[in-house]
């Protein structure tokens, strides 16, 4: 079994993964990005990402989506959370808005890939998202937000628009040095595979679907 917040298997989301790595324009189905990648690590295989309107103005208080991975549902375009489509929208919301996307690699919110999967079994059983990571050991959310502020901070934003219904994360920007000035929901329609996990979020995570 694995101890609660083993380091081993959390990605690096210390302010010193804030370090700006190499860029390049990126041409998507929603316009051009900047995208800048970010680690401690110089070399790193997975570093955070954040996908930058050309045109952005930190002066302005910017639009900001900050996305945990998931790569069942950001790739592989999984029915069963609802990622994938908040990712697609805020990109969308990006590209209007000339805001930012920061894309964190905390996948299974920080228990990786190989857990989350073993989660999804435990979830085929009759547990819940949350009795699942606990059943495996692990927090119910083990993700930080630190690497995410100091990503902001580097493109030299100090007030956001966050996406998000999550009010966690809200809580976690409240600490930091980027001021959230608003909080815009970024709510996808449920359907049946995802109903059970949205309800959870909504009921015993406290997330915010009005
Ligand atoms: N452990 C675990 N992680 C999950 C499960 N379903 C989705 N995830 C992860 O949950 C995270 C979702 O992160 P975000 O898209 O940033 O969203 P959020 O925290 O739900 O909050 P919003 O900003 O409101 O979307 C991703 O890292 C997913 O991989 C699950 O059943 N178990
Ligand atoms: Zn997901």
């Amino acid at each position: 079994m694995v101890e609660h917040g083993d380091p081993i298997l959390l990605p690096d989301t210390s302010a010193a993964a804030a370090t700006r790595r190499a860029e390049a324009i990126i041409p998507t189905p929603y316009g051009d990005f900047r995208m800048i990648a970010y680690s401690e690590d110089p070399d790193a295989y997975a570093p955070h990402i954040a996908m930058v309107h050309p045109e952005m103005d930190p002066d302005t208080e910017v639009i900001v989506r900050v996305h945990s991975e998931c790569i069942t549902g950001d790739l592989f375009g999984s029915k069963r959370c609802d990622c994938g489509e908040q990712l697609n929208r805020a990109l969308r919301i990006a590209a209007a808005g000339k805001g930012i996307v920061v894309y964190l690699r905390q996948e299974g919110r920080g228990i990786g890939i190989i857990n989350k999967l073993k989660a999804y079994q435990l979830q085929d059983t009759g547990l819940d998202t949350i009795e699942a990571n606990v059943h495996l050991g692990f927090e119910i959310d083990a993700r930080h937000y630190e690497v995410a502020q100091g990503i902001l901070a580097d493109l030299g934003v100090s007030k956001i628009q966050l996406l998000t219904n999550n009010p966690e994360k809200l809580e976690a920007f409240g600490e930091g040095p980027v001021e959230v000035v608003r909080r815009l929901p970024i709510i996808v329609d449920p359907i049946k595979e995802n109903r059970s996990y949205l309800r959870t979020k909504e009921f015993s995570m406290g997330h915010l679907f009005k």
